[in-house]
């Protein structure tokens, strides 16, 4: 672990200085493409200006025999961007693979300068991402960049989970985490063979009415991952980094998608991984504050003052805190409707705002 001194420091010589800061640059749907698919790379213009980041997945999803036509869908990609507004981002394969040395070789020396985040699948501890920090640093000091490749870490093991804080401390680079419940299922042994989501099997059910065990009783579905998203979000938020919820397997069940990327965004998720262009709405409109909730937020704002004591307000008490909850609703519509020009029209946001 370095001081506290050294911190800020850059890894290698000519590498560019850490971030005091990571940007809360709007990130609703970190949508995933496979570069090894000639047909998806081609789309790659057209779909990059309607998402807030656009992945080119090196990792699982891609064959083994694919791994290097990936890495080079991913370059060709990153030569031709011009979606400035829009994140590239790449998700390297595991660090334990023989892919993940020659992925961020690649990626930064041949596109460096275009990339803004390394996501880094299966991360088990603080090691993890020291290896990769100061990888950066020499990469990024032979090609001449002039700002620092940021890092996501993907929470998929049981090892990544119990460290989770160690992980988000462990680098200035630390960008944010997402969930990644399939392969955390898989490791901790869980039970379900679903890409995230709910399970019919995990639920509570209502008392006997009266004692009485043969009547029938209500049973309410649980959301498996509460307790690691809410962990993550504790340790993302308190290391000034963001917590994304991961995958949603199901694509034609479009319900249940938007339920589990609201339980997310409520929780304090700032946005998913859209798999295919039906998730990238779901995402946007989820991760969007509700125009209502934005317009609530106005008013509590307003009514408030200078944001102390307490007033009621439609027969409800708000204070201190309560408008503190109504300024991160407001500034969160605020950033993205700086990016969405149809979302400032729906808050009523005009430019002064
Ligand atoms: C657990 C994890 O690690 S999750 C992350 C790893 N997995 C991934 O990244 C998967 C990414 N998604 C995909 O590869 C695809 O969406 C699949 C394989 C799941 C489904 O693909 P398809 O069978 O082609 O789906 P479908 O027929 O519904 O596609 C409709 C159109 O959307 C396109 N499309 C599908 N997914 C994507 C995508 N992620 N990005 C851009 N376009 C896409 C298809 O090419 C097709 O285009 P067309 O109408 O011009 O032919
Ligand atoms: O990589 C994502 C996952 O769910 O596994
Ligand atoms: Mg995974």
């Amino acid at each position: 672990m370095r001081s506290p001194k050294d911190f800020f420091r850059p890894l290698a010589v000519g590498a560019p200085a850490p971030l005091r800061e990571v940007p809360a640059n709007p990130s609703r749907m970190i949508h995933f493409f496979p570069p090894s698919n000639a047909k998806m790379v081609a789309k790659v213009p057209d779909i990059a200006p309607t998402v807030d980041v656009l992945l080119g997945n090196l990792e699982d999803g891609v064959p083994a025999t694919d791994k290097e036509a990936a890495r080079a869908g991913l370059i060709e990609v990153g030569k031709k961007w011009s979606t400035p507004d829009t994140q590239f981002w790449t998700r390297i394969n595991s660090l334990d693979s023989p892919w993940a040395l020659d992925d961020l070789q690649a990626a930064v020396l041949e596109i460096g300068d275009v990339l803004d985040v390394v996501m880094v699948p299966k991360v088990e501890g603080p090691e993890d991402i020291h290896y990769v920090d100061r990888l950066l640093a020499q990469l990024e000091a032979k090609a001449g960049l002039d700002r620092p490749i940021l890092v996501h870490a993907i929470l998929e093991t049981a090892a990544g989970v119990a460290r989770v804080e160690e992980i988000c401390a462990a680098s200035p680079r630390m960008q944010g985490l997402s969930l990644g419940p399939a392969d955390l299922a898989a490791n901790r042994r869980m039970k379900t063979t679903r890409v995230g989501g709910g399970h019919p099997g995990y639920l509570v059910r209502a008392d006997p009415e009266g004692g009485d065990l043969e009547a029938p009783r209500a049973t309410y579905q649980q959301d498996l991952w509460h307790y690691t998203i809410a962990r993550m979000v504790d340790a993302c938020v308190s290391n000034g980094i963001f917590p994304y919820y991961g995958p949603f397997g199901d694509i034609k069940d479009v319900q249940a998608c938007e339920d589990q990327f609201r339980n997310a965004f409520l929780l304090g998720c700032v946005g998913a991984w859209s798999l295919h262009p039906v998730q990238i709405g779901i995402a946007k409109k989820v991760f969007s504050p509700d125009p209502k909730d934005v317009a609530h937020a106005q008013r509590v704002i307003e009514a408030m003052g200078d944001g102390t004591g307490a007033i009621m307000l439609d027969g409800k008490m708000e204070d201190d805190a309560s408008v503190k909850q109504c300024r991160v609703m407001l500034e969160t519509a605020k950033a993205l409707a700086e990016r969405d020009p149809e979302l400032a029209d729906l808050y009523g946001f005009s430019k002064e705002d």
